[in-house]
């Protein structure tokens, strides 16, 4: 049998990810071989992602890949995945998910966010993090700091913020929890959909016998329960990474336990429900509270982020 060819991003967490899915598939005696490739994603680094236009920026080009079958599949972080894959493609699998939180990094010692006396200056480029940091923590002030984790903390250590607000998962792959100051709460801080769990991407045009030793060995159930509920739930909401929606399911004794919500802008408003099921209703339960959300104002908030986004 020829290798599996894993199609991935040059960035080294997509890197350290492509070869997260290589050792699982080895380890079912499979033979792999990584594949870089540039995305737009990748080479524009001065314009905020929202206004790229979200949908795609990372992952256009390796869809390319994929339908021309350079490569066999594409590995991503399920977080970067859009709720819907242009025709043609799937996600055929999740990985078992890393702790969710969003964390606090700094090469500063101590990072007080609570208090409202102390200024601090945090680096992020989530509007969902910003937004979420206006609504709780009001006196925190924002930069934003795009690129990958290591020119970010580059720009972090030259002094253009105190510290960075980021996911735990990327941190902790690229070996960075030495610097991890805070881990904040999954009440205030609900992570994106999907955060912490990689995803491999393949065409329909896999091979279907492929397809079924791939998923055997990279397929993580629970964790494809909750990100399909999660999924479900962005997909109503629209929700690239953008829109600062946010949700976040867990998995119980065969019950999904689903929180989600949206924060405005300037984070004044914040929404949040919650909603449980048979993690077979998955996917049902994922669209029940985006139907909450949106009729408790979840509507509004929507059209008027997307008023602002297009400005
Ligand atoms: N937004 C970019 C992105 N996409 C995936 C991760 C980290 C890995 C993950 O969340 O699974 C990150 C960095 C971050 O948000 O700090």
């Amino acid at each position: 049998m020829q290798p599996i060819k894993i199609g991935t991003r040059g960035s080294k967490l997509a890197l350290y990810q492509a070869y997260h899915i290589a050792d699982l598939l080895k380890e079912k005696g499979l033979q792999t071989e990584i594949v870089t490739i540039e995305t737009k994603g990748d080479k524009i680094l001065d314009v905020s992602i929202s206004k790229i236009g979200s949908k795609g920026v990372f992952t256009e080009e390796l869809e390319d890949q994929l339908a021309s079958g350079e490569v066999d599949i594409a590995v991503h972080s399920a977080k970067d995945m859009p709720s819907s894959l242009p025709e043609g493609f799937e996600l055929i699998s999740f990985t078992e998910r890393e702790k969710v939180n969003d964390i606090i990094l700094s090469h500063k010692p101590e990072i007080d966010y609570k208090n409202p006396e102390k200024p601090l200056l945090l680096g992020t480029s989530s509007t969902r993090r910003v937004a979420t940091l206006k609504h709780f923590y009001p006196h925190i002030q924002t930069v934003e700091v795009r690129g990958n984790l290591q020119t970010r903390i580059k720009k972090m250590e030259s002094g253009v913020c105190d510290a960075l607000l980021l996911a735990y998962a990327g941190a902790h792959r690229m070996g960075y929890d030495d610097m991890i100051r805070h881990e904040l709460s999954l009440d205030e801080f609900t992570p994106a959909v999907g955060q912490g769990s990689i995803a491999v991407e393949a065409s329909h045009r896999l091979d279907s016998d492929l397809k079924k030793l791939i998923i055997a060995a990279t397929h993580h159930q629970q964790t494809g329960y909750r990100l399909i509920a999660e999924r479900s739930y962005l997909k109503v909401l629209e929700g690239g990474c953008s829109i600062p929606v946010f949700c976040l399911a867990n998995y119980q004794n065969g019950t999904i336990s689903l929180n989600g919500g949206i924060v405005s802008l300037d984070g004044q408003e914040r929404i949040q429900h919650s909603i449980s099921g048979a993690a077979e209703k998955a996917e049902e339960l994922g669209k029940m509270l985006a139907e909450k959300v949106i009729q408790s104002g979840g509507d509004r908030i929507l059209a008027e982020i997307k008023r602002n986004l297009n400005k």
